[in-house]
């Protein structure tokens, strides 16, 4: 026994030795101590990484920050490679300093590493959304969207605030059986505001993260903005779980601060509605052909059986990630791809946008928002060989559990919002593009625009949704 575990200690000190000493995938030189700091943006880092991949020709590109290894994967066959194929090495998470540490995420176990604890958590929240629950939840959907119809029939300036309440509510009633009737509720203003600390401290681009003795320092001390911005975020996040344990007594549950990321899907897809007119037409009529003629809103009956809004969703998905760089992976063992050395402990982060916006993988023109690529080449169904548009819920053992009801929820509103309402943009004011926020969550800078009921019928479906459920 003793002997044949020497062996295989043996054995894997002269692997890891031979992989140490292949070369690390190529990548800008970096400053002696303090690497590649300086190539590491601020903002809209997955550019500059998805240039660096095409300056050095390779999908995959190393960094160093401060001493940490940072592996950056542009491609989808790296992502499907390393972050699936090989998630039993691949699916813990860096330290995360800003987030945890500073900012208070520790109980959320979507930032916990590898391990045990997480385990436990993940299993418990899967129970909670797994796909053989849609009887219990998706009732719940259709009554958010309807009551959503109504609010954006009343009150359409506040289409962002109806949204979060949509999200918000909807998570809240599935995970705890609690009602929420409005988006000034105590609960679904402190998730937004702990979404937002997660959307900037998620970054991975604090040097705190490469560095984390830099926590030490006094929120006073020069150059120390970091725990400023840190405390202030850390209020809203620690009272996150607390409020939590007042409505279930399972504190497991608590990993539901993720309704950020539908909501800033909604935004996308009405953007993409009052720039693009004739997909919102192209959508309108196939809803019309399939379901507004029976004289009733749409619901779940219709899911799967409109592939122009299958492929609708798909594409609001891909053309801005909500999440442009997934989260943050951690590789626990030394590995190979193609020939490079992928260091134990190196931060791994898969470039979703530049997946996204690969034109080998979703066609020409990526920068186009045209669900059609989505499509076959009759345009009569979808086309099942290309990427779902999905890549942007991350990769292996840490997917996004809350896939199938994120994308649900964005189908039903998509749907029932096109079945009755016309949406444009706001005349007079200016056209064209509207920026998007940077950080490990985006959304689209606030808009305005109009939602035009598109028939008094219309009126009546909306007016009757909620009442007919
Ligand atoms: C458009 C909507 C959404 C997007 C784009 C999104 C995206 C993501 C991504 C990229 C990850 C990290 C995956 C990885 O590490 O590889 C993630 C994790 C997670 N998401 Fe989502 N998400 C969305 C909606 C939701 C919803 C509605 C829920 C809750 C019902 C949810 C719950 C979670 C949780 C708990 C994790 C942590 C998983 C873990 O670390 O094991 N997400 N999500």
């Amino acid at each position: 026994m003793n002997i044949s575990l020497s062996i295989r200690d043996y054995t894997s000190v002269t692997k890891s030795a031979a992989i140490a000493g292949l070369p690390l995938p190529p990548g800008p030189r970096g400053l002696p101590l303090i690497g590649n700091v300086l190539d590491i943006p601020g903002e809209e880092f997955w550019e500059k990484y998805k240039e660096l991949s095409d300056q050095h020709g390779s999908d995959v590109i190393y960094l160093n920050a401060l001493g940490t290894d940072i592996i950056v994967l542009n491609s989808i066959e790296a992502c499907r490679e390393l972050l699936d194929k090989r998630s039993s090495i691949y699916s813990s998470r860096p330290e995360m300093t800003m987030m945890n540490d500073l900012v208070g995420f520790t109980w959320h176990f979507g930032f916990m590493p590898y391990g045990d604890k997480w385990k436990v958590r993940r299993k418990i929240f899967q129970q909670v959304f797994q796909s053989s629950r849609v009887e219990d939840y998706r009732p719940k959907i259709v009554k958010g969207v309807r009551n959503f119809l109504v609010q954006l029939l009343d009150n359409p300036d506040n289409f962002r605030g109806h949204g979060r309440l949509l999200a918000g509510a909807f998570i809240l009633d599935i995970a705890y059986g609690i009602e929420v009737k409005s988006d000034s509720d105590i609960y679904i203003q402190q998730a937004e505001r702990g979404m937002a600390a997660m959307a900037a401290a998620g970054t991975s681009s604090y040097l705190v993260d490469f560095l984390p003795s830099l926590g030490m320092l006094p929120s006073w001390f020069p150059g120390a903005h970091f725990k400023r911005e840190a405390s202030a975020w850390n209020r809203d996040v620690a009272a996150m779980p607390r409020d939590c344990l007042l409505y279930t007594d399972d504190a497991l549950k608590c990993g539901n601060a993720r309704t950020y990321t539908t909501v800033s899907s909604f935004a996308t897809f009405f953007l993409c509605m009052i720039q693009n007119p004739e997909i919102q037409r192209k959508a309108q009529t196939a809803i019309d052909e399939a379901v507004s003629q029976l004289g009733r809103l749409p619901d779940f009956t219709e899911y799967r059986k409109l592939p122009y809004i299958d492929a609708l969703v798909r594409e609001v998905l891909r053309w801005r990630p909500v999440t442009p760089i997934a989260v943050p992976h951690a590789v626990i063992e030394d590995d190979v791809y193609k020939g490079y050395h992928i260091p134990a402990g190196a931060t791994v982060l898969p470039n979703a946008y530049a997946i996204a916006h690969d034109p080998s993988v979703y066609g020409p023109n990526p920068a186009k928002f045209d669900p059609s690529r989505f499509m076959n080449a009759s345009q009569t169904k979808i086309n099942e060989d290309m990427p779902m548009g999905y890549e942007t819920f991350g990769y292996g053992r840490r997917i996004c559990p809350g896939i199938q009801v994120a994308v649900e929820s964005i189908w039903l509103v998509a749907i029932s919002v096109l079945a009755v309402f016309d949406l444009r943009p706001v005349e007079g004011a200016r056209e064209g593009f509207v920026k998007y926020s940077s950080g490990m969550l985006i959304h689209a800078d606030p808009f305005k625009m109009r939602f035009v009921p598109r028939s008094q019928e219309a009126v009546e479906l909306i007016r009757n949704g909620v009442s007919t459920l």
